[in-house]
């Protein structure tokens, strides 16, 4: 299924979340990750438009930035999002080695304990870097919660099979999930089977 992006809002404080008249209470799919690990870069490349903006510089994204997506094109256009994509600012970028919450804007705690709409959590980590302790913080955070979360390993496109492998195997046991896809926002490789996942969260 096609769906057409739209940008919504950026936010900066608890007040902007879009509300219920904008959502339509539609799931939510936010995309969490360290400074620079390619959140804006995935969301990008599943919606197919460069809508997201990217850098090679960390901490390019600020604030919370939605997206609404709708099924359908021009007339076709349902007038209610059938999904929403909410990209966050990184962490671990400012300091080391800080907790999530403490280095993290003041809003997103509250997004991610509040927010009732969000379905789904991505949470993605770097297949080139060896586990992070902070990424190890958010999964926990997630699994305390229990809320649902998806852990995908980015720009897998850099490495080779036989090193990838290697890599998810360290991330898999470190971060204590089943399950890490790997994904390259460069190739598309691995968006198909996260769409199949975000699919499963419009149902
Ligand atoms: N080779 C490769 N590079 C990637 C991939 N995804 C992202 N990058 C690069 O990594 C850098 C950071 O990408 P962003 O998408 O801006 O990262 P981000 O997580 O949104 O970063 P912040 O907004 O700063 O938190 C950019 O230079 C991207 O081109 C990938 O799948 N493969
Ligand atoms: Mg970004």
């Amino acid at each position: 299924m096609r769906l057409n992006p739209v940008f919504m809002l950026s936010a900066t404080d608890v007040a902007h979340f879009p509300s219920e008249s904008k959502t339509a209470n539609a799931p939510e799919v936010a995309f969490l990750g360290r400074s620079n690990v390619g959140k804006s870069s995935l969301i990008n490349s599943l919606l197919g438009a460069k809508l997201a903006h990217t850098s090679s510089t960390p901490g390019r994204t600020r604030s919370i930035n939605f997206f609404a997506l709708y099924e359908g094109t021009g007339s076709k256009q349902k007038a209610q999002p059938s999904l929403i994509f909410a990209d966050l600012p990184g962490y671990g970028y400012a300091k080391i080695s800080k907790s999530i919450s403490s280095e993290w804007p003041q809003f997103i705690e509250p997004y991610l304990t509040e927010r009732e709409t969000l379905a789904l959590a991505i949470c993605l980590v770097d297949t080139n870097i060896p586990p992070q302790a902070s990424d190890t913080q958010l999964i926990t955070f997630f699994k305390q919660m229990q809320r649902p979360f998806l852990v995908v390993g980015t720009k897998a496109d850099r490495l080779s099979n036989n090193v990838l492998s290697k890599s998810l195997a360290a991330l898999r046991q470190a971060h204590e999930v089943d399950e890490i896809l790997p994904i390259s926002a460069k190739t598309d490789a691995g968006t198909k089977v996260l769409w199949q996942h975000l699919m499963e969260v419009m149902d």
